[in-house]
């Protein structure tokens, strides 16, 4: 008989099936392990690859990682993609008004904040910051997301930013798709294992600094003084436990000044990089006019209104932390949004499921910041590679038990 191992998992739960060969039966002992039995005798863990079995877990958990310092954008990009998958994202009903979750139909996105260990006060006493792993509760964050993604339901604490305390825990259900955004989702290898997908969000320092002026000044009322300094005490941190997850993210998105303004540090006209990472699976990066190629592309002229510094796109192979990456660029920003159709025809491998869905995504979403320039388009264009990496991950293991009978 031929042998087929499909899926195999130590513990079993309610939303999988399982099919054996007719003489064998199964068990589960109290920790919900599966026990086969072959003709009335039992076949201890040891003996589990000699039985044929197909496990099948409809309801398993896609885990996407997206990691960025406070304030550089995660929480746009997070209704960006959720807009993909359709539907409102919302806290969870009737629960804390402070919770940090947000969940849609096909979507739950987690902050890590809620696994700080050290609230506010006892990062103080003690003289760490957030960033500081002797503040987050990595073996918590660890059981947390191993146990959603094997489809059960958890109590997850929740730090609560507005009293700086960590309140009661909230249930989060298993969803289709889990998100865990935050400082950390790449720093601890067991949580990095069970990522499916990453994402980092490399805002250059003096990006941020303009992002945090607009927003803390603006709409927090703090001082540009009390800003600069905020921002220096976090960088050494920053730099140790932060920034180095980039190496392991799949898809990174780098914001830097324009280089078409020379010496402009303002902050205000973008050059943003996607860089893909080439070879995994489910994941075909995007590609301008010729995959593999190198090429350089000034759009602006009859189809493509640019006002002064204009845009430039570019695209090429290249080499990150030791990986192969192809990376797309742009420099500069739109004038009218419609026209981005424009670009979107030119780009390849987008996972739209319809000719203009990138642009028809960006129009929807105008107000968002970054929408004129490369953050927005390629915030959206990662959006579409998820749902696709999800419907592909999905259609696999539906066909999984197919080809194990034919096995
Ligand atoms: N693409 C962008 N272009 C211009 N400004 C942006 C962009 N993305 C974010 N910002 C600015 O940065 C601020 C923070 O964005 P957002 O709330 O999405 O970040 P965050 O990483 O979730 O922040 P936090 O972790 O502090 O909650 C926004 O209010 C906006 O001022
Ligand atoms: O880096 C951060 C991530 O959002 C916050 O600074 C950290 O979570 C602490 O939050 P607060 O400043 O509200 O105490």
């Amino acid at each position: 008989m031929a042998v087929s191992t499909v899926y195999t998992t130590q513990s079993f739960h309610s939303t999988c099936s399982i099919s054996t060969p007719s003489k064998t039966h199964l068990g589960f002992n109290q920790k919900k392990q599966i026990l086969f039995y072959n003709s009335g005798k039992k076949v201890t863990n040891r003996g589990i690859a000699a039985v044929p079995y197909v496990i099948r877990c409809s309801g398993d958990t896609l885990v996407i990682g997206l990691a960025a310092d406070s304030g550089c954008g995660k929480s746009t990009f997070m209704r960006r993609l959720t807009s993909v998958f359709g539907g409102a994202a919302e806290p969870p009903k009737g629960g804390n008004p402070d919770s940090n979750t947000l969940i849609s139909d096909t979507t739950t996105v987690i902050c890590l904040d809620d696994y700080h260990s050290l609230d506010r006060t006892g990062r103080k006493e003690k003289g760490v910051t957030a960033l500081d792993p002797r503040a987050n509760d990595f073996d918590l964050m660890y059981e947390q997301v191993k146990a959603m993604k094997e489809g059960k339901a958890v109590d997850k604490p929740i730090y609560n930013h507005v009293t700086g305390l960590l309140d009661p825990p909230e249930l989060i259900k298993p969803p289709k798709i889990l998100v865990i955004e935050g400082l950390h989702p790449m720093f601890d290898q067991r949580v990095r294992d069970l990522l499916d997908f990453s994402i980092y969000l490399d805002i250059s320092n003096e990006v941020k600094f303009a992002w945090k002026i607009q927003r803390d000044m603006a709409e927090r009322g703090h001082s540009l003084e009390s800003i600069k300094a905020s921002i220096e005490a976090r960088k050494p941190d920053f730099e140790a436990y932060i920034d180095p997850q980039k190496q392991y993210a799949d898809a990174v998105i780098e914001v830097l000044p324009t280089q078409l303004i020379p010496g402009d540090n303002e902050g205000k006209i973008l050059r943003v990089r996607l860089i893909m990472k080439e070879g995994v699976k489910y994941f075909n990066p995007v590609y301008l006019f010729d995959e593999g190629s190198t090429i350089s592309w000034i759009p602006c002229g009859r189809k493509l209104t640019c006002s002064y510094p204009g845009i430039k796109f570019t695209y090429g192979p290249e080499s990150y932390f030791g990986h192969e990456v192809s990376v797309l660029e742009m420099d500069g920003q739109f004038d009218r949004l419609d026209e981005l159709i424009y670009v979107e025809s030119h780009l390849s491998n987008l996972s739209t499921k319809f000719y203009g869905e990138v642009t028809q995504q960006m129009l929807k979403h105008s107000e968002f910041p970054g929408s004129n320039n490369g953050t927005g388009l390629f915030q959206t264009i990662v959006g579409l590679k998820i749902r696709d990496l999800y419907e592909q991950i999905t259609a696999s293991k539906a066909a999984a038990p197919l080809q194990a009978t034919k096995a």
